[in-house]
């Protein structure tokens, strides 16, 4: 461990400029130069704001009624709504720090790029996602990357409130009186800034180790692993802006799926991307990937492992061929028809189901191909019936006549509700809960912990991987919906071609006007295309449309604590990324008992084999280093040689326990009233099974499933505690918690940890 060396939180130089505070005239010059470049940018956002919101507008005014004028009317409201939104998100904090190159350049780096209204349209601002910026973040003294100085510019609105720089060429004398001889205050100062209980972006301090995973290639797949705080969520969240950033095209087009363990944690780091000004992105749980439902229930931890266990992928398999089912051998279904009965026997029915499999294709899909090897047989028994020569001679009936036997047959609705009986139309709802019902191919205790009566229970978030399982097994006969949806895109290719048309007769119109330097509709698309981007400017966002289909590929798919994930659940991330472009975070030191696969090599063998990149975190942002020193003692419990990340701080507070006697509750609420902050946030992680007892002695603080993060005082349970990160932390009876939560409760303060039981501590804890 580092701790010694650290600096202290407070004990950092600070430079606060604030009216009153005597400065030297070059720091006054500096100041100045910085002040009136932010009134500048923001003068300058302010004139984009104003046009964009225009734009708007007058964009959404009809000037014209043809599909040329329509479809630009729509790319014209999207893209200015768009800047709008990004423009306002950004607005906070603009404005960040600044690079001096040596050859005299300067440049200003923030959160999204900003020009010039000039005829180049020179750069103002540059985005931190441009290569220009990466010196930023990269340079050292020993490796300057071109760089004299670097700049971190702090802002409160538009006022520049503290300036620090770092000298970057050992050799220049040149000083401003702003240097930060450590190089780590603006560091120091945001990891000791109060939480708000949402989490903010890292943009101003990201250290060069998380900068290269950030921009990491998009494509393969990228493993990101460290202990808790490393920063292995923030690093994710802006590796998911850097990706929509570089490659735009390819990758907003498709979304970018993020994948978190609960609701309260979605919520948690939702902000983060939007005050980067990215919005194409999908967030989603486990639970909330099969669309249409919305999974609520919860299942035992056994369930939560039988269902997520890699054999059910097969046990389902072979319970979808059970539905494909054969009249007794002997024991055939006759079927009423006008022309006398019919008979279906095991042959038949063997026959025609061999046929369906050997398409190989899923269930549903398959069942037409029965049906028709049905239909067929028994068409063929009415010919033989109605057409027998009784003297053996040819059958008497002719090619007309047997097409309109077999119509009668296709039309009957006896026949079809043989062949539903036999081969039945299956949603993934019902076969599921079927299949929960009456559990097959898995152990009889296996099943014993995942029988759910029909219609008992809501979905829970293990269930959706059946689901999705399911209907990639089922597929769905989505035949006619395609035809209707092929015709009404017809008919708007025919519209597109009648536009196009005239516009070709109007072609000496559009360039009479001078100003416009648009082309005609006619020369730079055909009609197919002008329907598709008709039908494509109809629609929702990328990350809407990617929400309510299952079958849709994202750009990119970032699994956070991906440590947490069964087999099944893999299968359909995998499904929903066909190019393989993933990142996955996770710590297997935080893996919960009973749930994920055991190593990245196990997780993502099936899918890629051994090509996968492998990063490790190594630096404790969020933990000082005497509550990381506690929390290490759980796992080295277990594993002596257990080493964790080292602590970037040191606060010089020890954590504390206190033994509470009988009233612990009482203990808990006193203790609450002394470590609630003025500014920031608690959290008291406790058992679920004591929250009733401690939620009755806290005032306006409550227990659930998704619990208000931005309250001052916050109620979890462990597994709810994943991920997050409080000022202060609460620990209550710790004698209940499996070590690795007890490792995640222990490592979510930012400044003080306590710990109040009743019962023995484990020993780990003890003698402190
Ligand atoms: N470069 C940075 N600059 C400022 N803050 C940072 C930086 N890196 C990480 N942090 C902060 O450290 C804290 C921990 O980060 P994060 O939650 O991403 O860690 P994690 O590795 O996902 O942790 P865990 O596994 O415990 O959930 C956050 O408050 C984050 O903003």
């Amino acid at each position: 461990m580092r701790s010694q060396k650290k600096p202290r939180i407070g004990a950092t130089k600070k430079y606060h400029i604030q009216q009153g505070v005597m400065l030297s005239t070059r720091e006054s010059a500096e100041l100045h130069e910085e002040q009136e470049f932010i009134g500048r940018l923001h003068d300058r956002v302010d004139a984009l704001r104003g046009a964009a919101a225009e734009g708007v507008e007058d964009a959404m005014t009809p000037v014209g009624t043809g599909m040329q004028a329509r479809l630009e009317r729509e790319v014209l409201v999207a893209e200015r709504s768009g800047l709008l939104a990004a423009l306002d998100a950004v607005d906070g904090s603009l404005c960040f720090g600044r690079i001096d190159l040596s050859d005299g350049v300067a440049h200003h780096i923030g959160r999204i790029g900003i020009r010039e209204d000039d005829p180049a349209r020179t750069p103002l601002l540059i985005d931190w996602r441009a290569p220009v910026a990466r010196p930023f973040y990269l340079a050292t003294g020993h490796t300057p990357m071109g760089l004299r100085r670097r700049r971190h510019i702090t802002t409160e609105g538009r006022r520049v409130t503290e300036l620090h720089d770092e000298i970057l060429d050992l050799g220049d004398r040149e000083r401003t009186g702003f240097e930060d001889p450590s190089g780590d205050a603006v560091l120091l100062a945001a990891l000791g800034s109060a939480r708000t209980g949402r989490m903010g972006d890292i943009v101003r301090t990201i250290q060069a180790e998380q900068d290269r995973v950030i921009r990491a290639p998009h494509q393969g797949v990228l493993v990101v692993e460290g202990g808790p705080g490393t920063g292995k969520t923030a690093v994710a969240l802006h590796r998911a802006a850097f990706l929509l950033y570089e490659h735009r095209e390819l990758i907003a087009k498709r979304a970018v799926l993020i994948v978190g363990p609960d609701p309260a944690f979605l919520s948690y780091i939702g902000e983060v991307l939007p005050a980067l000004g990215e919005t194409g992105v999908l967030l989603a749980t486990q639970g909330e990937l099969f669309p249409g439902v919305r999974a609520r229930g919860t299942d035992t931890p056994r369930a939560v492992a039988v269902k997520g266990g890699a054999p059910m992928a097969e046990a389902l398999a072979l319970a979808v061929r059970d539905r494909q089912r054969l009249p007794e051998p002997g024991a055939p279904l006759v079927v009423a028809h006008d022309d006398g009965d019919l008979v279906l026997d095991w042959e038949i029915a063997y026959e025609a189901r061999q046929a369906a499999r050997d398409t190989r294709l899923p269930h549903n899909l398959a069942r037409p191909h029965f049906a028709f090897r049905i239909i067929d047989a028994l068409t063929a028994q009415l010919t033989e019936r109605i057409g027998a020569d009784p003297y053996g001679g040819p059958n008497f009936l002719g090619p007309d006549d047997i097409a309109q036997l077999g119509k009668g047959v296709a039309v009957s609705g006896e026949v079809h509700s043989v062949i539903a009986e036999l081969w039945p139309e299956l949603t993934p709802e019902e076969f599921v809960a079927g299949y929960l019902a009456d559990p097959v191919y898995i152990p009889e205790a296996d099943a014993r912990a995942i029988r759910r009566a029909p219609g008992e229970g809501a979905w829970t978030p293990a269930d959706v991987p059946l689901l999705d399982e399911a209907a990639e097994l089922l597929g769905r006969d989505d035949s006619a919906e395609r035809a209707a949806a092929e015709a009404v895109r017809q008919e708007r290719v025919a519209y597109a071609q009648g536009v196009l048309e005239l516009s070709r007769g109007s072609e000496t119109y559009e360039f009479e006007d001078e100003e416009s330097e648009r082309l005609a509709a006619h020369d730079i698309i055909d009609a197919e295309r002008m329907a598709d981007r008709q039908e494509e400017a109809d629609h929702r966002s990328a990350a809407e449309r990617a929400a309510a289909d299952r079958t849709w590929a994202f750009g990119h798919i970032i699994v956070d604590e991906a440590q947490e994930l069964s087999p099944m659940a893999w299968r359909l991330l995998m499904r929903r990324s066909p190019t393989r472009s993933l990142t996955l975070v996770g710590d297997p030191a935080q893996t919960s008992e009973e749930a994920g696969v055991g190593s990245w090599e196990k997780i993502l063998e099936p899918y890629v084999g051994d090509r996968f990149e492998h990063v490790r975190l190594k630096v404790n942002y969020r933990t000082p280093a005497e509550i990381m020193e506690l929390a290490a003692r759980v796992l080295r419990a277990e594993d002596p040689s257990f080493e964790p990340p080292g602590s970037v701080r040191s606060t010089g507070e020890m954590p504390w326990t206190r033994r509470s006697g009988d009233d612990l509750a009482g203990a808990v609420a006193r203790a609450v009233a002394e470590l609630t902050p003025t500014e920031g946030r608690l959290a008291v992680i406790a058992p679920s099974a004591l929250h009733e007892e401690i939620a009755a002695q806290l005032d306006g603080v409550t227990a659930g499933a998704e619990p208000d993060l931005t309250r001052t005082v916050v109620l979890l349970g462990p597994r709810q505690a994943k991920g997050l990160e409080f000022d202060h932390v609460l620990v209550v009876e710790p004698s209940g918690f499996g070590t690795s939560d007890l490792y995640v409760a222990l490592t979510r303060a930012t400044r003080r940890l306590g710990i109040v039981h009743r019962e023995e501590l484990p020993e780990a804890l003890r003698g402190r």
